[in-house]
């Protein structure tokens, strides 16, 4: 699961008079006015995303703010010198997450890759992670299952040429699929219902539970309506998950077929060789993860850059051209010439920039540091805001106008090195997905600007589109994209 920042707040906290304690005082960075029992959480309440009031309060009290969510002394980053203190020179003290209910309940305590503290069993799965699970060899081995389930997609979308379709709902769908397949091989009404409860886990986390605030109210923990809903749908995720390990064990002798996700931890658990060694849970924390994190942040991605090539229709046209121009004369669009689409490229990197799709990176600090002559005390939440960082004035120029040519001049990656573009994070913990989620961008990217024109529905205009966030599993867009498909190369 990429992992949720704990800042959102719900919609009643219940407001108790409660006295703080006394200690040394700390020279804490700059922030608003703190309310007794509540601190900032008040903040909060509303239906503007939680990235957008930072960004707003960083205007007012600096890059480096100091915010007190109930109980919880918070400091929220938002600048990319700021950023670059936490994520590069002091990444070793700031690289572990805080733990959440809803990380607790649903990543079998903690035990996933995203929420597991810095550690050794962190680190043991990190490598897994890299090496095995989501290497470059790995996610190339996926390749027919993008290429065939993206091509049923534009399949469909032929067939409804004319008529107004929920692009959004689409995308999410074939997404759900290729992570489905490459975790588990094939799909089935049992797996599309884990998907559909790791999602509603998810929706857990962007709103953070009270006990997450007041960790010494241990009542608030007991009486969580929350917990109870998540520990019903884990116990059913378990079920079916269990299920589905225990079938491939059985099954496992008789199997020829491609090696997915699930068959690869399952030969790491058996080859016995790791130090801590891999329990059944763990394997369960992992593949949850995988889901978590895998499915909506690509389908996100593909979603706001067709809403801004409707927006742009110059970005769109040269788009397009560059797709046709690689693949008329191929037999079919498919990834072989995928690394050709460099405009294309272009594209996915502007908008990372401008809706990065996981805006707020949590981390929690591992002992006191100080920066920029402030004090950062041990078990502080950190939160990285990447939504003001992406869009800072003194790094982009018009760094509102979407602009794909800006990249041409600036070189700057997104593997970390740059933080003033870090869409993926940072530091040891920087996402390692990225290779895994942007092959699930890039492909159904090609195939639907290359084989159709895209037109707004009757009576909306491109500048009627409405770009608000909602925050959820991921910063999407309020509303789901409808378009009209145009065919322009007919799928063979
Ligand atoms: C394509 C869009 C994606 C975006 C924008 C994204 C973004 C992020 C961000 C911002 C973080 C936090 C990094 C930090 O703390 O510095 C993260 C962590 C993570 N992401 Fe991604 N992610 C994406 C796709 C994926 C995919 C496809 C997977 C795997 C299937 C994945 C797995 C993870 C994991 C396991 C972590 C936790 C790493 C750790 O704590 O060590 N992500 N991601």
């Amino acid at each position: 699961m990429v992992p949720k920042s704990p800042i959102s707040v719900s919609k009643s906290p219940i407001l108790i008079f409660h006295f703080g304690g006394t200690g040394p005082k700390k020279n804490l960075p700059p922030g608003p006015r703190k309310l007794p029992f509540i601190g900032n959480l008040h903040l909060f309440v509303g239906s503007n995303p939680p990235h957008y009031t930072l960004t707003d309060l960083a205007k007012k009290y600096g890059a480096l703010m100091h915010l007190k969510l109930g109980e919880v002394d918070s400091i929220i980053v938002s600048s990319p010198e700021t950023a670059k203190q936490f994520l590069k020179t002091h990444d070793i003290v700031f690289s572990s997450r805080p733990s959440l209910l809803v990380s607790e309940i649903s990543c079998y305590g903690n035990t996933d890759i995203a929420f597991a503290p810095y550690g050794e069993y962190w680190r043991q799965l990190r490598k897994i992670c890299t090496l095995e699970l989501l290497s470059n060899r790995r996610v190339q081995s996926f390749r027919p299952i993008r290429e065939e389930e993206v091509s049923g997609l534009c399949k469909w979308i032929a067939r409804q040429e004319g008529s107004p379709i929920n692009l959004t709902e689409k995308l999410g769908m074939i997404n759900n699929d290729i992570i489905a397949r490459a975790a588990f091989g094939n799909k089935t009404d049992e797996k599309a219902r884990f998907i559909t409860i790791v999602k509603e886990c998810i929706k857990f986390t962007t709103v953070f539970d009270m006990s997450d605030v007041y960790p010494s109210i241990k009542i608030f923990r007991a009486i969580s309506m929350s917990k109870r809903k998540m520990e019903k749908l884990h116990h059913e995720s378990d079920r079916i998950i269990g299920n589905i390990i225990e079938d491939r064990k059985r099954a496992n002798a008789a199997r020829q077929k491609h090696e997915d996700l699930l068959d690869v931890l399952l030969k790491i658990q058996a080859t016995g060789q790791l130090e801590l060694p891999l329990t059944t849970d763990n394997i369960k924390a992992v593949l949850v993860e995988l889901f978590g994190a895998g499915t909506e942040t690509s389908t996100v991605i593909v979603d706001w850059v067709m809403v801004e090539l409707l927006k742009n229709p110059t970005v769109l046209r040269k788009a397009q051209d560059e797709v046709r121009n690689v693949f008329d004369g191929k037999h079919c669009v498919d990834e072989t010439y995928i690394d050709e689409l460099n405009y294309i490229k272009l594209v996915i990197k502007e908008t990372l920039r401008i809706h990065p799709p996981t805006p707020l990176i949590p981390r929690i600090t591992r002992e006191h540091c100080e920066i920029n002559g402030y004090d950062i005390p041990a078990k502080t939440w950190v939160v990285v805001n990447t939504w003001p960082i992406g869009r800072d004035p003194k790094y982009w120029e018009d760094a509102e106008i979407f602009k794909p040519e800006r990249f041409l001049e600036k070189s700057v990656d997104f593997r970390g090195s740059s933080f003033d573009y870090i869409p993926f994070g940072a530091g040891r913990r920087i996402c390692p997905g990225i290779s895994f989620g942007l092959a699930n961008v890039e492909l159904p990217l090609a195939m639907l600007l290359y084989h159709f024109d895209w037109i707004l529905p009757d009576g909306i205009n491109p500048e009627d589109l409405e770009m608000t966030e909602v925050f959820g599993a991921t910063a999407r867009r309020k509303h789901d994209l409808y378009v009209v498909p145009i065919v322009r190369r007919p799928l063979l």
